[in-house]
C-alpha cells in the first residue's frame, strides 16, 4: 500500500494560506503555486537513491554522494497541473515533462481525457503526477490509468497535489493502492464537486479564466 502524506512544513502551510484567500490575484496565485511546488518537490524527493562517488576537490578527494536510480518525469494533469511544473523543475531541471489533458464534466464531474503526450521511456522513469486539486479523484485515477496502460508500474508513480479531499484520497487509493500521494493539505469535504474550504477552481485562478 502506498503512503498518503500531508506536507506540514511551515513554509508550505504559510504559502497555501496565501493562495486560499479569494482576494489573491492571478499573478500572485501563479507565483505562489510554483513556490509551493518547489517545496513539495524537495519533500517528495527525499527517498531518491544516492550512490558513493569520489570527487577531486581543489584540496583532496571527497568521498561524496550523487543521485542514482531512475530518471524523473513530471506529468502535469492539464490545465491546472501546468502551474506546478516550473516549481518542480527548479529542483529537478533534468526531468522530462509529459502531459495528460483532462477536464471534468461540469454536471457529472466525470473526467474526460483529451490529450496524452509522454516521454518514450516513461515506463522506466520515476514519475511525479502533479495537479493542484484531488477532489473526487476521477481525474487522478484516469491519469494514473493512462500511465499504467503504457507499462508504468504503480510503484514508480507519486501523485503530488496542493489540496486533497478525503473522498479523492480514498478513491485514488482504492483503484491504485500502490502509488504514494502527497498533499499540502487534507481538507474537510466535497460540495458540488468542489473541495471545501479548498481554494476554488485552480485552473481558472491560475490562468485567469472563468
Ligand atoms: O478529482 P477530480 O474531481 O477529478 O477534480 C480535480 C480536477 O479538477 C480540476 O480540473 P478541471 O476539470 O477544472 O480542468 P482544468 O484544470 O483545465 O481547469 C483540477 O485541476 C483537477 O484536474
Ligand atoms: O475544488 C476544486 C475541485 C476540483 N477542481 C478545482 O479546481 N477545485
Ligand atoms: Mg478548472
Amino acid at each position: 500500500m502506498g503512503n498518503f502524506e500531508v506536507m506540514n512544513h511551515p513554509l508550505i502551510q504559510h504559502k497555501l494560506t496565501i493562495i486560499r484567500n479569494k482576494d489573491c490575484g492571478t499573478r500572485e496565485f501563479r507565483e505562489v503555486v510554483n513556490e509551493i511546488a518547489t517545496l513539495l518537490a524537495f519533500e517528495v524527493s527525499r527517498d531518491m537513491p544516492l550512490e558513493d562517488i569520489d570527487v577531486q576537490t581543489p584540496e583532496g578527494v571527497a568521498h561524496a554522494k550523487h543521485l542514482t536510480g531512475k530518471k524523473v518525469a513530471v506529468v502535469p494533469i492539464l490545465r491546472a497541473g501546468i502551474g506546478m511544473v516550473d516549481g518542480i523543475l527548479n529542483l529537478i531541471p533534468a526531468a522530462k515533462v509529459g502531459h495528460i489533458g483532462m477536464y471534468r464534466d461540469e454536471k457529472t464531474f466525470e473526467p474526460h481525457e483529451y490529450f496524452v503526450k509522454l516521454p518514450n521511456d516513461i515506463d522506466k522513469r520515476q514519475i511525479f503526477v502533479v495537479d493542484p486539486m484531488l477532489a473526487t479523484g476521477g481525474s487522478a485515477i484516469m491519469a494514473v490509468d493512462a500511465l499504467v496502460k503504457r507499462g508504468v508500474p504503480e510503484s514508480n508513480i507519486k501523485f503530488v497535489c496542493l489540496v486533497a479531499a478525503p473522498e479523492g484520497v480514498k478513491a485514488l487509493q482504492k483503484v491504485h493502492p500502490n502509488i504514494d500521494i502527497y498533499s499540502a493539505a487534507l481538507d474537510d469535504h466535497l460540495e458540488n464537486g468542489y473541495i471545501v474550504p479548498g481554494l476554488g477552481d485552480a485552473g481558472d485562478r491560475l490562468f485567469g479564466t472563468k
